[in-house]
């Protein structure tokens, strides 16, 4: 599988941490020959060597069909590219790699995030970055990367704008228990991936300042009200953000200490300043709040609940502060 009649062939996934190595493993799962590209060559070798990601993924394996490397020509073949690198890094690694791609092969944006400085979704990131010829897609849905690389079930979206490609790139990356959907609403899918891990870190501090289940409940609902108005600026479907990438990651994202935009968010509630409460991991949330409220008040989007988060993590609002703040704000109808 995987092999184009022009000798392009399998998956490479570029970016070795914990989403990059589950999807390698799950395009394994599902039949290709997977090219793990990672920029550490201690890394990759040790990766290689024990067949496992200890630091980003412990206690799983790496399927028999990836080959962790740091060489970049090992990347030249593939028929299709999945990009794994936090987002705030898509420009740096895509503007490296690229020239080394084949010009035909889809890059497959896995990143949830909105690039800050330029406040741009990723599609518009790499279409800068390799032209808007290239096919491009974007992935995004509820997905855990231990769930993932343990092969426990798992649905997502994959995105492109030319719908057959999208079709055809969704059963080409499905596995026996890894389902892709498609559509080619690809704005609406990277806001729902960028948008939510914005709107779980709320629901992280609603918990770890414990506000009660009722008020996570509330907020959540709130959160999800404010996506939605803000996909419909921005032009993705209400539908998109009513599916997987959207209501369906933030019920996972905004409910789990698993999330370390939630997990983040708990302990800026439990009183953690800005710069400790990531614990050394990745919150793409904390990255793209400053960008998502840009956007918001560039379109006169209302979204106070992405505004306190920008607030808190900027350090400019206590939680208690922006708590208050949110609830005085004036009564109105629910659908406005
Ligand atoms: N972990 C998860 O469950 C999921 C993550 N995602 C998204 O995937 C993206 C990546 O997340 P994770 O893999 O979980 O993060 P991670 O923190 O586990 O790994 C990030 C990886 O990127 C590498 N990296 C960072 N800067 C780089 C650069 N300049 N060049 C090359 N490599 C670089 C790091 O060395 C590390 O291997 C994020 O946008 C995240 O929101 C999406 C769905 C699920
Ligand atoms: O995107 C994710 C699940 O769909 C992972 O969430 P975190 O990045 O918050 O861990």
């Amino acid at each position: 599988m995987g092999q184009a009649s022009d000798g392009a062939r399998g998956v490479a996934v570029i970016g070795g941490g914990a989403w990059g190595t589950a999807l390698a493993n799950a395009a394994a799962a599902a039949g290709h020959p997977v090219t793990l590209w990672l920029r550490d060559a201690e890394t990759a070798a040790r990766m290689q060597e024990s067949r496992a990601n200890a630091r980003y993924l412990p206690g799983i394996g790496l399927h028999e069909g990836v080959r962790a490397t740091t060489e970049t020509g090992a990347l030249a073949g593939a028929a299709t590219v999945l990009l794994v690198v936090p987002a705030q890094t898509l420009r740096g690694v895509l503007g490296t790699l690229a020239p080394v791609l084949r010009p035909d092969a889809p890059i497959v944006l896995c990143a949830k995030g909105i690039e800050r400085g330029s406040d741009s979704f990723m599609s518009v990131v790499a279409a800068e970055v390799i032209g808007p010829e290239r096919p491009v897609a974007v992935l995004s849905g509820p997905s855990f990367a231990v769930d993932v690389a343990r092969g426990l079930p798992t649905a997502v979206t994959l995105a492109c704008a030319d719908g057959r490609e999208a079709a055809r790139l969704s059963g080409l990356l499905s596995g026996p228990a890894f389902r892709l959907y498609h559509t080619d609403d690809v704005r609406g899918v990277e806001i729902g991936g960028a948008g939510k891990n914005v709107l779980a870190i709320a629901s992280g501090i609603v918990a770890g300042r414990g506000l009660g289940e009722s008020a996570r409940a509330a907020l959540i609902a709130r959160a999800f009200a404010e996506l939605m108005r803000f996909a419909r600026a921005y032009g993705g479907r209400a539908e998109t953000l009513m599916g997987l990438s959207g209501l369906g990651d933030l019920v996972l994202t905004a409910s789990s200490s698993q999330s370390r935009n939630f997990a983040f968010g708990e302990r800026l509630g439990k009183g953690a300043t800005p710069e400790d409460a990531a614990g050394g991991k990745l919150a793409e949330g904390a990255f793209t709040a400053a960008a998502l409220v840009g956007l918001a008040r560039a379109r006169a989007v209302e979204m106070p609940v992405a505004e306190a988060v920008a607030a808190v993590v900027a350090g400019e609002l206590t939680v208690d502060a922006a708590t208050s703040r949110l609830l005085s704000r004036p009564l109105k109808g629910e659908v406005e």
